[in-house]
């Protein structure tokens, strides 16, 4: 991708993805299904499926962690790693974020990271949180949000750092930041990404009363572009694209960095001490005893 310069600072801005993968398999390559050519190639890690479509310049990016997509450490990386791998390929322009799991489009922090831990444990973990956050944000590529299943807290964060969101008309599959309902208090961060996307009012509300949208509301309060019948979230995410994709990428790129770069910079600034702030949070004895009761009350419910 030929980054314009002023979008560049985000890629020098950032950490390296973690030299540590546990048990990732990044970096294989097959064939797609009936696919021949290079653009038919798909890649990924164990958790996330790239299927690119070098004609195009778009890849779909499938979100693979059973039963809920929970993202733990090696999804965030892996996640990280498949985007930085478009990013710099300059054959690709727009990548599509989708699951791959039934029902859900990602069920956020993957609790188990952060119940029973210790603090080096969840700063590690809280750091790739927040590099998924930063490298989703600032992305030079297009990013259009799939969304094909419930899509709960950090699930709404990877949703959120999107361009544009396309959600399933499916009254189960709810969207918003629900942290207040586990106990625990969403960063400043991702406060200003949901100021950002749908105002003062309604993200002060909605973070307060942890809200989880269904679809119609959803679409009203602005936090989706668009709700269709779930056989049509693809087709009408690439139709997304297409228009997206139809601005100069330059002029697209600058722009973006320009609304986006100071709610970045906010955290950029102060990335350890935000850090600090979770893991001192989170590692309270009142908090995990509310964490765990929470994953209790997930694993007891069926359905
Ligand atoms: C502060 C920073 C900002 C971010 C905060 C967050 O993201 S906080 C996170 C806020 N997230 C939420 O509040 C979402 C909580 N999750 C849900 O509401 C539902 O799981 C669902 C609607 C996503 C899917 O419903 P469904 O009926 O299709 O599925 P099901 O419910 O039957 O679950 C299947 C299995 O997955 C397990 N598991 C589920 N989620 C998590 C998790 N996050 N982690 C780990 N595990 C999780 C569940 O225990 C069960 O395990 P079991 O018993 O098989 O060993």
């Amino acid at each position: 991708m030929a980054l314009a310069s002023g979008v560049r600072f985000a890629e020098r801005a950032l950490l390296r993805p973690w030299a540590l993968l546990r048990g990732t398999t990044l970096g294989r390559t097959e064939p797609a299904a009936g696919g021949g050519g290079d653009g038919a190639r798909r890649f990924g890690s164990q958790r996330v499926l790239v299927e690119p479509d070098a004609a195009s310049g778009v890849a779909v990016m499938k979100l693979r962690n059973p039963p809920v997509n929970a993202l733990s450490l090696e999804l965030l990386t892996e996640l990280v790693i498949s985007l930085e791998k478009l990013e710099n390929d300059k054959t690709f322009r727009g990548v599509i974020l989708t699951s791959d799991c039934p029902r859900v489009f990602c069920a956020g922090l993957d609790l188990t990271e952060i119940c029973g831990r210790n603090p080096a444990h969840c700063a590690e973990y809280w750091k790739a949180m927040q590099e998924l956050w930063l490298r989703t944000y600032l992305s030079s590529l297009v990013l259009v949000a799939a969304i094909n299943g419930a899509c709960p807290a950090g699930g709404c964060i990877i949703a959120l750092s999107c361009d544009c969101r396309v959600l399933a008309d499916n009254p189960k599959y709810r969207i918003g930041l629900n942290e207040t309902l586990l106990g625990i208090i969403a960063p400043f961060w991702l406060k200003d990404t949901y100021v950002n996307t749908i105002g003062h009012r309604a993200s002060e509300q909605a973070l307060q009363l942890g809200s989880l949208f269904p679809p119609a509301e959803a679409l009203q309060v602005g936090l989706v572009d668009q709700v269709v019948p779930e056989d049509q979230v693809q087709s009408t995410a690439l139709s997304e694209m297409a228009r997206w994709l139809a601005v100069p990428d330059h002029a697209r790129q600058l722009t973006k960095n320009m609304m986006r770069k100071a709610t970045a910079d906010r955290l950029l600034r102060q990335r350890d001490a935000d850090t600090q702030n979770f893991v001192s949070f989170v590692c309270r004895d009142s908090i995990q005893k509310s964490l765990q009761a929470y994953l209790e009350k997930l694993r007891q419910r069926k359905g």
